[in-house]
């Protein structure tokens, strides 16, 4: 089998080769798409690998029948349709180490050059004025500087400004005061931070939250003179709103390596002195662009060998001593899902997973999504994965539950699950046997022991002499060989039922001749 993978955005060549080296594994490099020409092209790939110049749009994402991860070499990924790839159950991964150290530096770089306005000097002597009355500036030392956003990136600048002798306030929804303590910073409001700041800087990402963060009212709280880095994302000032304050002279100055249109060359912020610009060059270093093609190249032949990515994110992350724990069972998860399903025909309305035992303190939800995967993969087939499982179940108005406790009924550990249909409630519970793996250990009431695994036929009945002898009767005129069975009952003469495994796929033929006798309330094949 060989993967294919496009590269659609100018990445490190040196950075790719995971991809290079892995024999299953073809590389195509086509830059400068149009959307209508990736659309095209899409159906051929497996994985497709951008920076931030590739649009990764809905009509993409659908038109790409094969593909399983967008690799995002970079932070952001505000240019790839997150909504349409998680529905569509393609992962998607990012780089977020990489490049934080060269926008951390990148950032540094423009704070400085606004503040001693070394463009504007360049520029001139460049057109030979040697005027330095016109480019006198202002020192760093003693200023303060309004971090919003303390997140790799934020952090890093806010060191290197206490290296530049700045004082340092920072919002962050997510830094506490013992946080700010340690690294010898101010926590502030977002209000407090920018009344205060002569330098503010952003290190948010563009989300519906922070989109216009810095508007005309944010910037009206300001000191007059204030001077603006954005080395985050374009759209999060508002760039009227900026361009008015600069002419207005109340913000002095502004550093931009971001817009909200790029390219973005005829931009009338341009225009203005008080604003020096970089073409989103914040992570263009030799180093960052190595460093983030190599882990995406990683992550890339990680999924495509059917390991867990390191990077998700579509789909939340979970920590390497939790994965260790939770994965042996998420093949008896899914198997409980594709157990249960088969016993109704009806629509599924509600899920519950009871998690019991040594399942009661560890991070369940990829063994809820691999549940999930096994109820619902008769319906969708192999479009349901780990990425799009919750949100087709919750697409088809499912309501899923989770509860855990400690209490195990018997096993170090269980998982149960239950669903709701018009026709009633069924369950099915199973452990991991230490050394011997897993087993359905019960079905309903009925106390059980079964490898979930094979072709698996289940009888309901009702508890008589001769019902056993009658099942191997019938089976054996269509040559249908039982390799195992077992049976339960409620009481004797009461409801009961049969869990035979057979040694070739459940046939319709089976099913026919054990239903045509009357004998069996229930006769239903299951592979798992
Ligand atoms: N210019 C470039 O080339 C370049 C390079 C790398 C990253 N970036 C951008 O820089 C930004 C930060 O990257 P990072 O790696 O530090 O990301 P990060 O996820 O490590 O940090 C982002 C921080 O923003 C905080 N945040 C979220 N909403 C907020 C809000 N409303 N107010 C204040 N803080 C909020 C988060 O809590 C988090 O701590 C991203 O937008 C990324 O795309 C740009
Ligand atoms: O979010 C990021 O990582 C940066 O904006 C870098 O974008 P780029 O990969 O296009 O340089």
């Amino acid at each position: 089998m060989t993967y294919r993978v496009l590269i659609s955005d100018p990445l490190s060549e040196d950075g790719i080769f995971p991809l290079r080296q892995a024999s299953t594994i073809k590389v195509d490099v086509k830059t400068d798409l149009t959307e209508a020409e990736l659309v095209a092209m899409m159906p051929m790939y497996d994985a497709l690998l951008v920076r931030s110049q590739t649009k990764v749009t809905r009509a993409i994402i659908a038109a790409a029948a094969n593909l399983k991860i967008i690799g995002r070499a970079g932070v952001g990924v505000d240019n790839i349709d997150l909504t349409a790839a998680t529905e569509h159950g393609v992962i998607v991964v990012n780089a977020p180490d990489g490049n934080t150290n060269s926008a951390a530096e990148h950032t540094v770089a423009m704070l400085m050059a606004l503040a001693r306005k070394i463009p504007q000097a360049y520029y001139a002597l460049k057109q030979q004025k040697w005027d330095r009355k016109a480019h006198v500036g202002v020192e760093l030392k003693g200023k303060t500087l309004g971090v919003i956003g303390l997140g790799r990136i934020g952090r890093e600048v806010a060191l290197r400004a206490k290296g530049q002798r700045m004082k340092v306030m920072a919002y962050d929804p997510f830094l506490t005061e013992e946080k700010a303590d340690q690294l010898g910073l101010i926590k502030g409001t977002v209000d407090e931070v920018i009344k205060v700041a002569d330098f503010i800087t952003i290190h948010t990402p563009l989300l519906k939250e922070t989109k216009h963060l810095i508007n005309a009212d944010a910037i009206s709280k300001m000191k007059t003179g204030v001077q603006i880095v954005n080395c985050a994302r374009g759209g999060i000032i508002d760039e009227e709103a900026l361009y008015q304050a600069i002419v207005a002279g109340k913000v002095a100055g502004a550093a931009l390596d971001v817009f909200e249109q790029e390219p973005a060359t005829d931009h009338k912020l341009l225009q203005l002195p008080q604003v020096i610009a970089t073409p989103h060059l914040g992570a263009s270093t030799i180093e960052a662009q190595e460093s983030v093609a190599v882990d995406v190249s990683y992550d890339v032949v990680r999924l495509l060998n059917g390991d867990l990515v390191k990077n998700p994110v579509n789909l939340p992350s979970v920590p390497k001593e939790v994965m260790k724990k939770i994965e042996p069972f998420f093949y008896l998860a899914e198997k409980l899902g594709v157990f249960l399903t088969s016993l109704t025909k009806q629509v599924i309305k509600e899920i519950n997973i009871y998690y019991s035992g040594e399942l009661h303190d560890v991070e369940v939800g990829p063994l809820t999504r691999n549940t999930i995967k096994g109820l619902l993969k008769h319906h969708f087939g192999n479009h349901i994965n780990d990425v799009n499982a919750a949100y087709l179940a919750e697409q088809q108005g499912i309501l899923i539950n989770e509860h855990i406790t400690s209490h195990s009924e018997g096993f170090i550990n269980l998982i149960k699950v239950e669903i709701k249909t018009e026709d009633g409630t069924k369950t099915v519970a199973g452990t991991l046997l230490q050394g011997l793996g897993p087993r359905i250990v019960q079905v309903d009431s009925y106390n059980v022991d079964l490898v979930p695994e094979g072709h698996i036929i289940f009888i309901r009945h009702q508890d008589q002499p001769g019902a056993i002898g009658k099942v191997g009767t019938l089976l054996a005129k269509n040559q249908t060989n039982i390799a195992t069975m077992q049976v339960g009952r409620s009481t004797v003469g009461g409801d009961a039922i049969m869990l035979l495994t057979v040694d070739e796929e459940v046939t319709e033929q089976d099913l026919a001749l054990l239903n045509k006798t009357n004998d069996f309330k229930e006769v239903t094949g299951v592979e798992l």
